[in-house]
């Protein structure tokens, strides 16, 4: 079965001092999710926002708040994202140390669970915690910033990941160096969620927002056909 294509622009790159208004924007420009990231100067050396940031941008938008968190340790905190509006909770499996404890608390909280990977983390480290995932998360950059290039090893582990996957109801999603030129090998391989931050911010306003989405979306459908 082909999964839809959807785009999720990452507010990273967005304009902090006007985040209920670039929300909007993206969301009227045709985004299908809001992509959040969260990092703690610990586990990713970059500090950028909590649940307050969620809570804030929850009126401005219908939409899917998928929530990226670069944070370790992460239990401690989900809780205040489930209650900030977060739809989907993503926690990174090498922020450890209980992977499996960690998807049980979100599910138990109502909300989509997905593990991320980094580029250098095998992708067996999902094999026993499938049954409670929505989603995967393949890092195709080293996490911590935006504006960095794809990693192109992560073609290989999009397919293995797909593979292990099987028929289950499991999202794949991509993140860093998303662009309309690297969109269609990621596509191609068998992932559907594609993250884009400076890909969509680069534009100006919704009318530039729609067309860097649409961009990305068209090259991706294309090449899952
Ligand atoms: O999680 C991260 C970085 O750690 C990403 O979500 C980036 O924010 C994507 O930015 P671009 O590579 O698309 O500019
Ligand atoms: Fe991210």
């Amino acid at each position: 079965m082909v999964r839809p294509i959807k785009i999720a622009p990452s507010i990273l790159a967005s304009d902090f001092a006007r985040f209920g208004e670039e929300v909007r924007a993206i969301d009227e420009a045709g985004c299908d999710w809001i992509h959040v990231d969260v990092m703690d100067g610990h586990f990713v050396p970059n500090i950028t926002f909590g649940p307050q940031v969620v809570r804030a941008i929850r009126p401005h938008t219908d939409k899917t708040i998928d929530t990226h968190l670069m944070i370790a340790p992460a239990d401690p905190y989900l809780q205040d994202f489930a209650d900030a509006g977060s739809d989907m909770i993503t926690v990174h499996a090498e922020a450890g140390p209980h992977l499996d404890r960690s998807l049980q608390a979100i599910k138990a909280m109502g909300k989509k669970a997905g593990v991320s990977l980094n580029p250098g983390t095998h992708e067996s480290a999902i094999e026993y915690v499938l049954d409670k995932l929505d989603m995967v998360l393949i890092m195709s950059v080293n996490p911590g910033f935006g504006g960095q290039s794809f990693i192109p090893s992560t073609i290989d582990k999009i397919k293995k990941v797909r593979a292990l996957i099987g028929d289950r109801d499991i999202d794949i999603q991509i993140d860093g160096g998303v662009t309309p030129e690297t969109a269609p090998l990621i596509a191609a391989a068998g992932a559907n969620i594609l993250v884009a931050g400076s890909a969509v911010f680069k534009g100006e306003g919704v009318e530039g927002y729609r067309e860097n989405i649409d961009r990305i979306r068209e090259a991706a459908e294309k090449a899952q056909k």
